[in-house]
């Protein structure tokens, strides 16, 4: 079986490389590079560290939602705060089309941020209670001196958004937490971000108002091709969401590819175990592992309970190698 994986995973590999030679798939936006982080608590005996993005690199480019998915506490939102550099990382870097944004610092940093725009899962949070809604909606716009612009932006985009007008006038506890999402990813929208994060932007909201706002990331990603990031748990959003996604363990990526070609055909046993997890949970269940939390410092993050794993699994680095669809197992064979 995984052989013939293997073999498809090159053709299509050798379709899209040429398909890209073409220039079909847009330029790369985002470049992450060996990035990593590390919390440290405590000192000197009573010292902690904790790895919890370790070596991750991956690019996207303008057309893309890139899906990050994979258990609590392995990563995913320490990741995502480092691409908008709300938190600074360890190790590597992040480029937006020429920049490396990890270099900027001070005011050439409070510059930058309007392009960085990261979406959270409790959208409350992310509105000053004591501002009315329509108020937070420019505050960025302000922010950023487009003061000319705020009127028609505004009036643009709570029509293209679906915003109803009078919610504008009310403070964020007057109104729900969909129309609040909204108000966020409508904020950031108005920015004209290079980088938009989501992460779990729908895990507090009901079922029919979760697809609504997937629905409407989708758009305008779609429309104004900004690269985009969405993490999440759920495998089934990031399935209907993501051109590509990248599995999380433990701080590492240990698989890349194609949304479907994952999904279908999961080369990691690990991914394997996520999307069996899934099905069986249902959508909205997260899964966890216990021990697959355990940290590891050596070799695959999974050797401890992966039925195939060999001697050399559990030493050294395991790297994620192979064109389109990136796997990092050494269980799987490279012909
Ligand atoms: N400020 C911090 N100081 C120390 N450790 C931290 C800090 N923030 C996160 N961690 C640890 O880093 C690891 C990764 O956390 P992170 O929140 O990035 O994971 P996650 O995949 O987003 O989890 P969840 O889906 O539950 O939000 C976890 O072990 C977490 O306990």
């Amino acid at each position: 079986m995984q052989k013939r994986s293997v073999q498809r995973t090159i053709r299509i590999y050798e379709e899209r490389t040429y398909a890209e030679r073409r220039g079909e798939f847009g330029v790369i936006m985002l470049a992450v590079e060996h990035l990593s982080k590390t919390y440290t608590s405590g000192f000197l005996i009573h010292r902690e560290e904790v790895h919890a993005v370790r070596d991750v690199s991956f690019s996207i480019k303008g057309t893309e939602i890139f899906g990050i998915v994979g258990e609590s506490g392995c990563g995913k939102t320490t990741l995502g705060k480092m691409l908008v550099r709300l938190l600074d990382p360890t190790g590597g870097r992040v480029t937006i089309g020429d920049l490396d944004i990890t270099r900027l610092r001070g005011s050439e940093l409070q510059r930058y941020w309007p392009n960085l725009q990261m979406i959270f899962q409790d959208p409350r949070a992310s509105l000053n209670p004591r501002m009315r809604i329509g108020d937070s909606l420019v505050e960025g716009l302000k922010l950023s001196g487009e003061r000319d612009l705020i009127e028609d932006t505004v009036q643009e985009i709570i029509q293209n958004m679906n915003i109803r007008e009078e919610i504008l006038n009310r403070y964020p506890h007057e109104v729900s937490g969909g129309e609040i999402q909204r108000i966020v990813i409508a904020r950031a929208i108005s920015l004209n971000p290079k980088l938009i994060v989501a992460d779990e932007p729908t895990s507090n909201l009901d079922l029919s108002v979760q697809a609504q706002i997937l629905t409407l990331i989708k758009k305008v990603q779609k429309e104004r091709s900004i690269p985009c990031v969405l993490i999440s748990h759920d495998i089934e959003v990031v399935k209907w969401m993501c051109n590509r996604i990248a599995v999380m363990l433990r701080g590492r990526i240990v698989e890349e590819g194609p949304t479907d070609d994952v999904i279908r055909n999961p080369l990691h046993p690990y991914t394997e175990e996520l999307i069996n997890a899934s099905s069986f949970c249902g959508e909205t269940t997260e899964y966890q592992n216990p021990e697959a939390s355990q940290p590891t410092d050596e070799g695959c993050p999974y050797a401890g309970r992966c039925t195939a794993a060999r001697q050399e699994c559990r030493i050294g680095e395991v790297r994620l190698r192979g064109g389109i669809h990136k796997v990092a197992c050494r269980s799987v064979s490279e012909d």
